[in-house]
């Protein structure tokens, strides 16, 4: 489908358990269970976010930058480091897949990390579900027991990929046919994961 290969993906998996000392899981959990918890894509949408009303806030990668630019520090960051361009002191959850091997040397720069994996879990790796950063960041909040989940920033039928995605793109930009792909499948995960009315779609 992704053309994305098992032994690449492992590799990646291997070297983030190496760089992970501790397995901080259970610190995620008692951050998230319970409260309210806002998602937060780098969709075009996301530059008219500006408050929010949860307890908790989840950023999916690039988007924690534009939080940053606007004074919000995430309580988590769901990322698998191609939207970053700094590391901040929060909370993220990392997953490495077979083509960010290269990018895992910024967990060296992170106080408190999770790692998560695309193949059978292994060491302290965990695998919370979903695909993208985005619907990632919906099935952790989920797994951890949070009530409520909104969401934010998050345009999975938009044909543009929006500017906080990566840390090059100075506007939107048209969407790849991969990336297209990519958040039709954010959306699926997302929607099975939503179905329950405990759950809140911006
Ligand atoms: N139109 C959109 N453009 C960009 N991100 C979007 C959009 N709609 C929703 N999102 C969510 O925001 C997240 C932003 O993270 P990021 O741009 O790093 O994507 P990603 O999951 O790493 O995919 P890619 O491999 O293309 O970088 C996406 O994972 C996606 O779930
Ligand atoms: N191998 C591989 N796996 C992925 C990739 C990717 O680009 N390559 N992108 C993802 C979206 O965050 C999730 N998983
Ligand atoms: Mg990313």
């Amino acid at each position: 489908m992704m053309g994305y290969t098992e032994l690449a993906d492992y590799s990646s998996a291997s070297l983030l358990n190496s760089m992970l000392h501790d397995d901080l899981s259970e610190d995620l959990v008692d951050m998230l269970k319970g409260r309210t918890v806002a998602v937060v894509g780098a969709g075009p949408s996301l530059t008219s976010v500006s408050h929010f009303s949860e307890e908790r806030v989840i950023a999916a990668d690039g988007a924690s930058r534009y939080l940053m630019e606007k004074g919000i520090t995430p309580d988590v960051v769901v990322t698998d480091l191609d939207g970053i361009s700094e590391v901040f002191p929060t909370f993220y959850v990392v997953h490495a897949h077979g083509d960010n091997f290269h990018l895992l040397w910024r967990v060296g720069l992170m106080k408190k990390v999770v790692g998560t994996c695309q193949v059978a879990p292994f060491g302290r790796l965990k695998v919370f579900g979903g695909f993208t950063d985005g619907d990632r960041a919906v099935a952790l909040a989920l797994a951890a027991g949070a009530m409520k989940v909104r969401l934010y920033g998050m345009d999975f039928d938009s044909e543009l990929t929006g500017k906080y995605s990566k840390p090059t793109l100075q506007d939107d930009i048209p969407s790849s046919p991969t990336k297209r792909a990519k958040l039709k499948i954010a959306k699926w995960v997302v929607e099975e994961l939503m179905q329950d009315g405990l759950r809140h779609k911006v």
